[in-house]
């Protein structure tokens, strides 16, 4: 059997605060396959994000492995991981805060082409373009600036720049939750088709368990820095073996829907709420 494409093995990762070092993310491990969705679901605070910034090494694990492609991010020295981001990336909650507000749209989404090596120009700015027409967007998009753009446009702007270095793996931290409900349907279909043109793999974080069916192959339920339970999609959200996983789709669950997780291509704006 082959490897699986992402395999993280017991992660650690610590914050170093007052002194002293809080552990936020425990033994964690967790596979996905090349062009699969993985989703990590759990309540605030449970460590969701903190993995994600270990995978995108913006973070230095204080144990465990993270191989991408059989590399072992965790270990590799800035020197030597410089060369590989280009194929992890991430798209974060509110690109307005990563998106530079001096650049147009074009410029923004042109910049990683820079560290892909791409010399002239000219062809910087047409793949921008190629890539900004790719996301949804009309060329009279190009020279706009990030306050230009609605919610929706910009995070399809963080998503046209994230591909833009041609990523394998591309980590979405609450990529949709900031938007609308139709917004947010038309940002997962997008994401999907980008998917099924390219087989990138994606990690997906997300506190709301209606995204989670939509986009989501497997599922990764955390707690309190640890990893509660894992399985395939309908597994998890419809024949949870934790607990702590009932109580958390209970408490996601409206009383119009609590007889079941929504079918899929219905996006719920349900959101996670801490079990009680
Ligand atoms: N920079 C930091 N310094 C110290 N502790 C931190 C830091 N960032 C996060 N933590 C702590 O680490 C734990 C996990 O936080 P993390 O942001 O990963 O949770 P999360 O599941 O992504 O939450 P949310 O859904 O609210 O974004 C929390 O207890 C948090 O307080």
């Amino acid at each position: 059997m082959s490897e699986p494409f992402l395999s993280v093995q017991n992660l650690v990762v610590e914050y170093h605060v007052h002194g002293g070092s809080v552990r936020a993310v425990n033994d964690v491990s967790f596979t996905a396959d090349r062009g699969s969705t993985l989703a990590i679901v759990g309540e605030s605070g449970c460590g969701k994000s903190t993995v994600a910034k270990a995978l995108m090494r913006l973070l230095q694990p204080a144990g465990g492995k993270i191989l991408l492609d059989g590399t072992d991010l965790a270990s590799l020295p800035e020197s030597r991981l410089r060369p590989l981001r280009h194929k992890f990336q991430m798209v974060f909650q509110d690109p307005y805060g990563s998106l530079d507000p001096h650049l147009s749209a074009q410029d923004i989404v042109a910049e990683p082409l820079k560290l892909r090596g791409v010399r002239s120009k000219t062809e910087r700015s047409k793949e921008a373009a190629r890539l900004i027409d790719r996301v949804g967007l009309p060329s009279s998009a190009l020279d706009r600036r990030p306050a230009e753009f609605s919610g929706g446009q910009r995070q399809r702007i963080g998503i046209a720049r994230a591909l833009a270095s041609r990523p394998q793996l591309l980590v979405c931290d609450e990529a949709t939750s900031a938007l609308d409900v139709s917004v947010q349907a038309q940002v997962l279909e997008l994401l999907r088709e980008i998917q099924a043109d390219t087989g990138i793999t994606y990690v997906f974080i997300s506190h709301n368990l209606g995204v989670v069916q939509e986009i989501s192959d497997h599922v990764l339920v955390m707690r309190r820095g640890e990893v509660v339970e894992n399985g395939t999609t309908s597994q998890v959200l419809t024949r949870p073996q934790a607990d702590y996983t009932r109580r958390l789709r209970r408490a996601a669950l409206d009383p119009a829907t609590m007889h079941g997780i929504k079918p899929r291509h219905v996006v719920s704006s349900l959101a996670l709420k801490t079990p009680a």
